[in-house]
C-alpha cells in the first residue's frame, strides 16, 4: 500500500539522522561529556550477577559518583558495558532492563562476566535504538501486508480513510456520576464504536480520568483484557496508577520512569517475586550459580582436565537455567492472563513477554504526541482503536527536518480527527484556567468550545488582581541577540524579574510561605532559558522562593500547571522574525499552563506581524489585559 510505503520512506529518513545525531555526539566526545549528555553512566560498580533465559547474563550495577545527572538509560534500551582502560576492546553488548534510582540491571550476550571487568573504570555506554526503528518499521511493513485483507484489514483501511467506521448507537452505560457532560458523552462514543474513537483532550480537561472511567466500563461490559498505551513512559505511569486505584488488575510491562513503590508492585518483576513458584526458581537459580561459582575457579589458561571440569560445570549451570526459564514462561503467563489491563509505552507492547497477544481494544493516550508509525505497533495488535491526545498541542520530536517537513510530524490522531469526525468527542469543559486565561486558546485552536469548571472560572491571585496580562516592550530597545543557531534576549529577561518582583512582593502580605503560588517561567528559546537562570541566581529577593519558581522551555512544561506563568517571547528585532514562534501549537501550550495568572511579556512591533499575535493582542486590549512596559520601566 503507497500509503505505508510512504511512512516506510519518512521512517528510514528519520532513522539515519537519528544515528548520525547519536554517532556524532558519540564519537566526537569523552567519557566526562558523554555522561553530562546523559548518555553514560560512569564509573559504575557491579553489585551482582546472575544467568538468565537465553545464555545470558544479567548484572545489577550502581553509578558511584555524579548521582544527580539526569540521563536517558531506559528499561528496553540496548547499552554497552566498557572498561576505560581500552574501552575500543574491552566492551560487551546487552539490553537495559531495569532502572531504578542510582541502579540498573543490564542483560548482557554473554554467559560470563570477561576478565577486564574485574580491574575497574568500568560504565555504561547508551547505544543507538536500533530495537525501536526496527519495531516500527515491521509494524508499517505488516500493516501494508495486512491492508489488503478483508477481515484483518478492516482497521487499518479505517485508519488509513478508505473505509469509515461503525457504532452501535443502541449500547450505553448508565450515567458515570463523577463525569461531566462532555466526559460522560466520550465514554458512550468509546462504548458504542466497534473500530474507532477518538477523544480530544484541550488542557486540563480530565482526560486521563476520561479514560480511566472509559476502560472500566468497558472492562465491566465485556470482560476483555485491555492493552493501553502511551509514547512517553510518564504518561503510562499517571494511567497505571489511575487505573488500579480504580481496583484493576493492572499489569506495567517495561519499568516504571518514577521511582514509586506502588509503581513498582504492578510491574512484571515484581509480581513474579511475589508468585507462589518463585521459590523453586530461587532455589534453582542459587544451584546454577553455585555450579558456576565453581567452574569460575577454573581459568581459561589452565590445563586440558581442568578445561573440561570448567565445561562440565557450565553445561550443568545451563540444564538447570533451562528449567528456570520453563518455569519463569509459566509465570509470566500465568501473570499476563490474569491481567485486565495491560500498560506500556508504544514500543514497549511488543516485549517479549506480550508480544504474541491480541486485544479486542487497545487505548492509545497522548496520541497527539506519538509518532505515527509507533502507534502501528499496539495498534496491529486490536480489533478497536481508542486515540487520546490534543492535536492542537505540541506534536512529536522529529530529528530529521526532511521527514517533518514531508510529513512524519502530522500524527495518526491529527489525521483521523480531519478523515473521521464522527468518531471524535471534544472534552469541553476544563479544570485549570480562569476563564479570561483560557479564553484566547479556545477561541483560536477550539471553536470557542471550552468552559472553564465554576471551581476555576474566577480563580484569581488576590481580589481585583487581573488574571491575564500582555506586557508590550515595542519601544523600549530590548533587541534580541543571537548567537549561532539560538536567540535571547537579556534586557527583556531583567525586565521580566522586576516585574515578577514587583508580584512577589504584593502576594507576600496574601500568603504564607507553605501556600505560596507556583511559578512558572518558560521560553520558547533555550538560550533564554539559561540567560533566565543566571539572572534568577542574581535576584536576591527571589531566593526565598527558589523552591516555587521553575524556569524551562515551553516543551519540557507540556501536561504541566503552574499558578502564576510567566512567558518571555524573546523576540524583538526590525525584519519580524519569530522562528519557531509561528508554530502556534507551542504557543497553546505555554498560554494554557496557568492556572490563575499569565502575564506573557513580548514585542509587539515584531509579533504583529502574525495573525496569530495581533489577533492575541487586540483580544487584550479589549479585555484591559494590554499593558505597555513603558510604563513599567518608566
Ligand atoms: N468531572 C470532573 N469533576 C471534577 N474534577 C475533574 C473532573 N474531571 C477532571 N477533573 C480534575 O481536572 C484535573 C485534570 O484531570 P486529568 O488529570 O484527568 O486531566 P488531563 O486532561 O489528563 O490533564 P492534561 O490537561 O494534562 O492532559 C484533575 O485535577 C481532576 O481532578
Amino acid at each position: 500500500m503507497d500509503y505505508f510505503k510512504r511512512l516506510l520512506d519518512l521512517l528510514r529518513t528519520e532513522r539515519e539522522e537519528d544515528r548520525q545525531l547519536y554517532l556524532k555526539l558519540k564519537q566526537t566526545t569523552s567519557v566526562s561529556q558523554r555522561r553530562a549528555n546523559g548518555l553514560t553512566w560512569y564509573p559504575i560498580a557491579i553489585r551482582d550477577q546472575e544467568m538468565s533465559r537465553g545464555d545470558y547474563l544479567t548484572v545489577e550495577v550502581e553509578r558511584t559518583t555524579h548521582h544527580d545527572v539526569i540521563h536517558q538509560l531506559r528499561f528496553g534500551m540496548p547499552a554497552v558495558l566498557f572498561s576505560n582502560h581500552d574501552a575500543e576492546t574491552n566492551k560487551v553488548e546487552g539490553t537495559i532492563n531495569f532502572v531504578n534510582g542510582n541502579r540498573l540491571k543490564i542483560t548482557l550476550r554473554t554467559d560470563e562476566l570477561p576478565d577486564w571487568a574485574s580491574d575497574g573504570k568500568l560504565g555504561i555506554d547508551l547505544l543507538f535504538d536500533e530495537n525501536s526503528y526496527d519495531e516500527m518499521q515491521n509494524a508499517c511493513k505488516l500493516a501494508s501486508t495486512l491492508s489488503e485483507k478483508p477481515a484483518e484489514g478492516r482497521l487499518i483501511q479505517i485508519l488509513t480513510g478508505a473505509k469509515t467506521p461503525d457504532f452501535d448507537t443502541s449500547a450505553h452505560v448508565a450515567a458515570i456520576t463523577s463525569l461531566n457532560a462532555s466526559q460522560q458523552a466520550a465514554v458512550n462514543k468509546i462504548l458504542q464504536a466497534n473500530d474507532l474513537a477518538i477523544v480530544h483532550g484541550p488542557p486540563g480537561t480530565g482526560k486521563t480520568t476520561t479514560l480511566v472511567q472509559a476502560i472500566k466500563a468497558m472492562i465491566k461490559r465485556d470482560n476483555q483484557q485491555i492493552l493501553v498505551v502511551a509514547p512517553s513512559n510518564t504518561a503510562v505511569d499517571l494511567l497505571s496508577e489511575k487505573l488500579s486505584d480504580e481496583g484493576l488488575n493492572v499489569l506495567r510491562v517495561g519499568n516504571p520512569a518514577r521511582v514509586s513503590e506502588r509503581l513498582l508492585s504492578l510491574t512484571l518483576d515484581y509480581k513474579m517475586a511475589d508468585h507462589s513458584h518463585t521459590k523453586e526458581i530461587k532455589r534453582l537459580k542459587k544451584q546454577a550459580s553455585a555450579y558456576l561459582d565453581m567452574a569460575h575457579k577454573y581459568k581459561r589458561h589452565f590445563g586440558k582436565a581442568e578445561r573440561d571440569q570448567r565445561k562440565a560445570l557450565f553445561a550443568e549451570a545451563r540444564n538447570i537455567m533451562k528449567e528456570v526459564d520453563n518455569s519463569e514462561q509459566y509465570i509470566i503467563n500465568d501473570l499476563v492472563a490474569k491481567a485486565q489491563v495491560i500498560t506500556a509505552t508504544l514500543v514497549g507492547a511488543n516485549h517479549y513477554t506480550v508480544r504474541n497477544l491480541k486485544f479486542n481494544t487497545v487505548v492509545i493516550d497522548e496520541a497527539g504526541q506519538a509518532l505515527e508509525p509507533a502507534c502501528w505497533i499496539p495498534i496491529l495488535k486490536a480489533q478497536k482503536v481508542v486515540l487520546a491526545g490534543d492535536h492542537c498541542q505540541l506534536p512529536p520530536t522529529v530529528k530529521s527536518a526532511e521527514a517533518a517537513k514531508n510529513g512524519l510530524a502530522t500524527t495518526l490522531l491529527e489525521k483521523c480527527v480531519t478523515l473521521h469526525p464522527e468518531a471524535v468527542v471534544l472534552l469541553e469543559e476544563q479544570y485549570r484556567m480562569h476563564e479570561m486565561i483560557m479564553g484566547y486558546s479556545s477561541s483560536t485552536f477550539y471553536d470557542d468550545r471550552l468552559k472553564a469548571h465554576a471551581s476555576v472560572a474566577s480563580h484569581v491571585l488576590f481580589s481585583n488582581d487581573n488574571p491575564l496580562v500582555f506586557v508590550d516592550t515595542a519601544g523600549c530597545g530590548f533587541d534580541e541577540k543571537t548567537e549561532q543557531t539560538s536567540t535571547y534576549n537579556p534586557e527583556e529577561a531583567a525586565f521580566l524579574f522586576k516585574h515578577l518582583t514587583q508580584l512577589v512582593s504584593a502576594l507576600d502580605s496574601h500568603y504564607k510561605p507553605d501556600n505560596f503560588p507556583s511559578i512558572a517561567i518558560i521560553s520558547p528559546y533555550k538560550q533564554q532559558i539559561d540567560t533566565l537562570k543566571e539572572q534568577f541566581m542574581s535576584s536576591p529577593a527571589l531566593q526565598v522562593y527558589e523552591h516555587k519558581i521553575a524556569i524551562n522551555t515551553i516543551d519540557s512544561f507540556q501536561g504541566q500547571e503552574r499558578d502564576i506563568v510567566y512567558i518571555s517571547m524573546t523576540r524583538s528585532n526590525p525584519d519580524s522574525r519569530i522562528g519557531f514562534l509561528s508554530d502556534i501549537r507551542r504557543m497553546n501550550v505555554a498560554m494554557t499552563r496557568a492556572r490563575k495568572k499569565l502575564v506573557i511579556i513580548g514585542d509587539s512591533a515584531t509579533l504583529s506581524q502574525f495573525p496569530f499575535y495581533s489577533n492575541f493582542i487586540s483580544w487584550a486590549q479589549e479585555r484591559d489585559a494590554y499593558q505597555s512596559a513603558w510604563e513599567l520601566v518608566g
